[in-house]
């Protein structure tokens, strides 16, 4: 990472870790000031940023010296694929040096610089650093905002932002402004251009990305998987209600786009909300090949094997003729992508699919993450943030059946079974009464 303080290279950096690791690609965040707080116990004040402090030069020296020894091992010995050094990297001298380091370990370096001069945007990012950054804990947030105002100053007196002509031969990225203009030079690998493609689609406009199952179908009823049933009664009764809770909890209501899949059950869950609607093939349900229209205890009893398969290793586990967890995650990276980039939406999809979405903006790990709880009948707000994403639930009180399957057994769950809501959610109130 490039650019002076206050520049969201901390929130980048984390965006690209959580992406990346989503699609399995084993990556790793290297941050030059979490080096200096661990191994040096220091919390500084600003003027410890300033270059003409000897003492601390060392310090800060070693720090980074640290870091890059710790990526270049991380890389080699234990076969990781895109490490992230999290520090400013802001004199042209100091990137070279990175460089070179880097690829005597045989590891390619690409830089991205977020270069911004833009007022309001670097005042929000001191806001987030002054909630977030362990420097400051303790600290108001008029001290926090006047030390990282000196520290900027400081790093100022010797930056020297990227550019086309004097960093030609260096692979670099350059975000001005987040991305209202993006530079990209000698990017080669596949990786690479992903990362840039992913980069673009960032945005940090507040925004809330809404979430829906369909409403209880008849195969649910009946405990089936797959399929492309219809509704079930209660399901049209959440399709109605969809439309009173999306008034009322959704601002800007009358603006936001309504994903489906392709398969009625979500369709039809849409078809009250007046919004325009986009039919998504990539969001349609987990394909479970032959088990399809079976229920758990059917596939237990034709497919023992498979079944006992599944429950170990529910990510990577292929129905025949069908898919995994991990295929549903590579196709739906493009919805991902739009997802960064849109700014309200409300995505009806199903289980396994919600579960893969959910995964990504909670960071959750691929064993757990089609073990968790997403039921019938809630309406799912999310919230991404610098420093997490923000989840609410809002039940519409509409009774339906538990699709939720526990490993190890072939019943399903009780019904509204909440049991594996995962922790640090905010679990708002039902609709009771609305
Ligand atoms: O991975 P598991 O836990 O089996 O959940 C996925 C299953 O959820 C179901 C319901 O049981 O999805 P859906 O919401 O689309 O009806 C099945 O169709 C699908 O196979």
């Amino acid at each position: 990472m490039v650019g002076l303080p206050a520049r969201g290279k901390s929130f980048i950096s984390y965006k690209i870790v959580r992406y990346l690791s989503w699609l399995s690609i084993k990556t790793k965040l290297f941050s030059v000031s979490s080096y200096r707080r661990e191994e040096y116990q220091v919390q500084p004040t600003a003027d410890f940023f300033d270059p003409n402090n000897e003492e601390s030069k060392i310090i800060r020296e070693q720090a980074n010296e640290d870091a890059i020894k710790a990526v270049i091992q991380w890389m080699n010995d234990e076969n990781g694929c895109v490490a992230i050094l999290d520090g400013s990297n802001v004199t042209r001298q100091k990137r070279e040096m990175v460089a070179q380091v880097l690829k005597d370990h045989y590891v390619e370096p690409l830089f991205l610089e977020s270069f911004c001069d833009d007022e309001t945007i670097v005042k929000s990012n001191i806001l987030d650093i002054n909630s977030t950054s362990p420097d400051y804990v303790g600290k108001s947030q008029s001290y926090a905002q006047d030390d990282i105002l000196t520290k900027i100053k400081y790093y100022e007196t010797h930056y020297e932002p990227m550019d086309l002509e004097a960093d030609k031969n260096l692979s670099f990225i350059k975000l001005i402004n987040i991305n209202s203009q993006i530079i990209i030079n000698k990017i080669e690998s596949y990786l690479e251009s992903r990362i840039a493609f992913y980069i673009m689609n960032l945005h940090i406009k507040p925004r809330y990305i809404w979430l829906s199952r369909h409403g209880e179908s008849q195969y649910n009823l009946e405990g089936k998987i797959g399929g492309d049933a219809d509704l079930s009664e209660r399901g049209m009764q959440y399709a109605r209600k969809l439309k009173d809770m999306v008034s009322k909890y959704v601002p800007n209501h009358e603006k936001f786009e309504v994903w489906t899949s392709t398969l009625r059950r979500t369709q039809q869950t849409a078809q009250f909300l007046p919004n325009p609607k986009k039919q998504w093939k990539a969001l349609d349900e987990l394909d479970a090949g032959s088990c399809d229209g079976l229920t758990y205890q059917e596939i237990a009893e034709q497919f023992p094997d498979d079944f006992a398969a599944r429950d170990e290793n529910k990510f990577e586990y292929r129905y025949r003729g069908g898919e995994s967890y991990r295929d549903v995650v590579q196709r739906l990276e493009p919805i991902i992508m739009e997802l960064e980039n849109q700014e309200n939406v409300l995505v009806i999809t199903h289980q396994a699919v919600l579960r893969c979405i959910y995964a990504y903006f909670m960071n959750s790990p691929q064993e757990k993450s089609p073990w968790m709880s997403i039921p019938l009948h809630t309406l799912i707000r999310l919230e991404p943030r610098a420093d997490g994403t923000i989840v609410t639930r809002i039940k519409a009180n509409i009774p339906a059946v538990s699709t939720y399957k526990e490993k190890g057994t072939s019943k399903l769950g009780e019904s509204g079974n909440d049991a594996h809501t995962m922790a640090g959610e905010v679990i708002t109130s039902d609709l009771q009464g609305h």
